[in-house]
């Protein structure tokens, strides 16, 4: 036990306070990155508090063919939402790193460029665009590309475009799917919709059809490799100025003014499985908030730090008034279609390929469905769950623009071998719209920070976003009767109304966890939770860094960007310390 941890087990039980350098809250994606970069010198002291336990040695966490294993058990938040939804989260050391699917795949350059436009003037050029974040996105990545094996069964690469020392170990994996099914689904949805079979999807341009990598490290059999594997695993035996804390809560923060800004004095936190104990601890420097879309809003909610009729509602003390707090939730919605057939996969799952089509590839020559445009009644109807009316349509017009002019695809098409399950030699498609335009909140409901928040998700509530997923699941089944060796009903074409599948979709659809913008990064005025420093606005100490900053969703799963923005957040944090 080192010295840290001794004086951590011991001091809170005596009801004083735990003086640190850094608080991380939260040992998911973002707190461990930042934990383990800010602990990277010797000097300073970094406590890390985790919810969940350290599962890293259990087969539904570091083994990949396990994926979903972990839904429904204690390693999940699995937060109810409105809709009579779930979405799910990890609870446990490396966060939903441990739990998610791997996929490692990163947005267009205009949709990361498109952040800088959302900025104070004064920080358009504080790096939150392409070229500033792909270097933080090679930095975390340690990439390998196919062996012979894996390029035989169509794993492509560009060298170019990956990190090769990062902790991130990224790469195809040896038991991949190498049947026929995975390289005719690429060439029959080239031949349906024009998109273009492309290397390797993590350079600038994300608007094609590929096999795409995993989170997985080659040396360690193919295991996952979370954010606690790659950041935290090989150096913990070393850096006893970091200390991880699992199965801890933070129930909320502690807050000072002076000269009008609000300064973090420190944590509260208590044992995860409840009970009245309660620990305190204070950050000299920097209080980091990292404990992911859904908690962090719900966080600094608990500590006074959001719209104030809310906290009034529950008597709480306002610190900041700050409406975007737990506003603008956009996630993605996700259906699945599966069809039998008659091919050999030829290996094990998880499935490695992907078609990421525009506007025009899923719509085709449907000029109705074409005329998105920024209408002012969308940014009406959502401006409740939004941060402000004003602010949701300049994102609306900047989305729009990236889907209409830029090609931004709209739509992932995740091919699904051996969906569903019960079909043997079964294949399906999972299909979910990326850039919605639907926008959601989180509110806690009490004070109580055991009682997960009020999660409201609002799918389609802006009518296009459906249009979307119908036009997909139309895309998806010609797809499906083209892939040779399968079995989709012959319908001539004829698949069904509108009506019929949006019905359909209705009731299956389920999120995908990808949630952002609930603390965004965004201009003040704009009703912005953090500036371009990731600090909260009017905070002396206080930084955001996890999914809930990200202002858009960007045409890909987001841990690929996330770590690149939590290894640029680490350098701005040591920098200015
Ligand atoms: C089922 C699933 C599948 C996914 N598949 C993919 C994929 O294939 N590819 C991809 O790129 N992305 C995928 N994702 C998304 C990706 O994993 C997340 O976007 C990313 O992990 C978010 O990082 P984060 O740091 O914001 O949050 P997380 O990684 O979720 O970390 C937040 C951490 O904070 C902890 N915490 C919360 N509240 C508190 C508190 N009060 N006190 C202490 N600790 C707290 C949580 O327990 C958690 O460990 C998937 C996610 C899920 C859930």
């Amino acid at each position: 036990m080192s010295d840290l941890e001794r004086f951590i087990k011991h001091r809170p039980d005596s009801g004083q306070w735990t003086i640190l350098d850094y608080i991380v809250v939260g040992g998911g994606l973002a707190g461990t990155t930042v934990a383990a970069r800010l602990a990277e010198n010797y000097e300073v002291t970094v406590l890390l508090v985790e919810a969940g336990s350290d599962n890293r040695t259990d087969k539904i966490v570091y083994d990949i063919y396990a994926y979903s294993q972990a839904f429904g058990t204690d390693l999940d938040w699995a937060w109810p939402t409105d809709q009579g939804k779930t979405i799910r989260g990890g609870k446990t050391l490396g966060g939903s790193t441990s739990i998610n699917g791997a996929h490692y795949t990163r947005g267009m350059q205009a949709q990361y460029d498109a952040w800088t436009t959302l900025l104070e003037i004064s920080a358009a050029d504080a790096g939150w665009d392409w070229e500033g974040i792909l270097g933080y996105m090679q930095k975390s990545e340690a990439f390998s590309a196919p062996n012979s094996q894996q390029a035989a069964k169509g794993a492509e690469s560009v060298a170019d475009y990956h990190g090769l020392s990062g902790p991130v170990q990224v790469t195809y994996p040896d038991a991949m799917y190498g049947g026929p099914e995975q390289p005719d689904f690429i060439n029959s949805i080239v031949n349906l919709t024009g998109i273009e079979h492309c290397p390797d999807v993590n350079g600038s341009g994300s608007n094609c059809v590929l096999m795409t990598p995993l989170t997985i490290d080659w040396h360690d059999s193919d295991h996952r490799s979370s954010s606690c594997q790659a950041y935290l695993t090989p150096v913990e035996s070393q850096r006893t100025n970091w200390l991880t804390l699992t199965e801890h809560l933070v129930r909320n923060s502690n807050y000072l003014v002076e000269h009008r800004k609000r300064t973090a004095s420190g944590i509260e936190f208590a044992p995860s499985s409840g009970g009245s104990t309660r620990y305190a601890a204070t950050a000299l420097k920097e209080k980091i908030v990292a404990a992911g879309a859904i908690q962090s809003p719900a966080l600094l909610q608990l500590s006074g730090i959001g719209d104030s009729s809310l906290l009034n509602s529950l008597d709480i003390g306002t610190n900041l008034d700050m409406k975007g707090v737990g506003r603008n939730l956009q996630e993605q919605t996700m259906n699945s279609l599966g069809a039998g057939g008659n091919f050999d996969y030829g290996g094990e799952g998880p499935s490695d390929c992907i078609a990421y089509p525009n506007i025009h590839q899923v719509f085709g020559c449907n000029k109705i469905a074409l005329q998105v445009a920024v209408d002012h009644n969308w940014a009406a109807s959502q401006s409740a769950s939004a941060d402000s009316q004003a602010a949701l349509e300049k994102i609306y017009e900047v989305q729009a623009g990236l889907i209409l002019n830029g090609n931004a695809p709209i739509v992932e098409l995740f091919y699904d071998t051996g969906y569903p399950e019960c079909q043997l030699t079964g294949f399906g498609i999972d299909l979910w719209q990326l850039l919605p335009f639907s926008r959601g909140n989180v509110s806690i409901t009490t004070t109580d920070p055991f009682t997960r928040p009020a999660v409201n998700v609002n799918y389609f509530g802006v009518g296009w976003d459906l249009d979307v997923q119908v036009a997909s699941v139309s895309t998806s089944l010609s797809t499906g009767e083209t892939v040779p060796g399968t079995r989709v009903p012959n319908t001539n074409g004829n698949f069904g109304s509108d009506q019929d599948w949006k019905s359909w979709i209705l009731d299956p659809s389920v999120g995908l966890s990808a949630i952002c913008g609930i603390c965004e990064i965004h201009e003040l005025s704009s009703k912005g939770v953090v500036d371009a420093q990731l600090k909260i606005y009017n905070m002396t100490n206080v930084r955001v860094v996890d999914a809930s900053i990200l202002p858009m969703q960007i045409s890909a799963p987001p841990s690929a960007t996330l770590y690149g923005v939590t290894e640029k957040a680490a350098d701005i944090i040591r920098a200015s310390n």
